[in-house]
């Protein structure tokens, strides 16, 4: 339990697509025990709900009712999330890059990141919670005692999506990768609603030509730090 207010502790971890969030968030929740917050995959689910139905992306209004009765639902299956929508296993799905990008759009709209804030909360459970994305520093979880801003450069993280993509058979330029992530990038930040920022409290650390390994171990010196000690 956290000192300040007694709610498990929350580890945040924030930063732009490729950082290696999602992977280092993993890792340490596994490392830990803790539960694991993956909140774009709760974006890119209602981004896919949104594709699916064909509804207007720059509808705010719909996109707003959408984002309010998403049936979205998150299991365990040996260790891995798996993502349902609507009853169907949308695991995979949600990782295409039209998705990553539908999802940075529907973000950018309040009432859809209000109608997901107290879905991403309710994660919130004993002994402790790994949560990552854009605001979970800043918004979602801004008494949490260990805030992670990682980054790397864009060429770096266009390269790791690009080795990525081509593990799972896909076939992509990385020019045309290192375009998508300025695009997303400049589309996460520049957003009036909790856009991607460091918290004035989080400890930035750049991952540019720094291994999985070496991250997880700097990310857990802090948690030794300020939760387990
Ligand atoms: N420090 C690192 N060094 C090299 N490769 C890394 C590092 N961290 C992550 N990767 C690799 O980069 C790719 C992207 O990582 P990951 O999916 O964790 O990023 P992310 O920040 O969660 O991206 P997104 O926000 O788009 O989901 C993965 O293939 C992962 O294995
Ligand atoms: N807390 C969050 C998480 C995600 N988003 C948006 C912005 C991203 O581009 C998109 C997909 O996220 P990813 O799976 O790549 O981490 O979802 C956000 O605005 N806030």
């Amino acid at each position: 339990m956290s000192d300040t207010n007694r709610l498990p502790p929350v580890v945040t971890i924030d930063g732009p697509s490729g950082s290696g969030k999602g992977t280092i968030a993993k890792l340490l929740a596994d490392r830990l025990d803790f539960v694991l917050l993956d909140s774009g995959a709760l974006y890119r689910a209602a981004a896919l709900a949104a594709l699916n139905k064909e509804v207007d992306l720059s509808n705010d209004k719909l996109l707003t009712r959408l984002a309010k009765d998403l049936d979205v639902s998150f299991t365990l299956d040996v260790g891995q999330v798996q993502v349902w929508l609507e009853g169907c296993d949308v695991t995979a799905d949600i990782r295409m890059e039209r998705v990553g990008m539908a999802a940075s759009k529907v973000a950018a709209i309040p009432g859809v990141r209000a109608a997901l804030l107290q879905r991403q909360r309710d994660f919130r459970e004993a002994p402790g919670l790994v949560a990552d994305g854009r605001d979970m520093g800043t918004t979602v979880f801004p008494d949490a005692p260990v805030k992670i801003y990682l980054t790397a450069s864009a060429e770096e993280r266009a390269r790791r999506r690009f080795t990525q993509l081509r593990e799972r058979g896909v076939s992509v330029s990385l020019r045309d990768l290192l375009e998508d992530i300025r695009a997303r990038d400049a589309q996460d930040m520049d957003r009036a609603a909790s856009p991607l920022a460091p918290a004035e409290d989080a400890v930035e650390l750049d991952s540019t030509g720094v291994g999985i390994d070496e991250v997880l171990q700097r990310v857990l010196l802090l948690v030794r730090d300020r939760v387990l000690s």
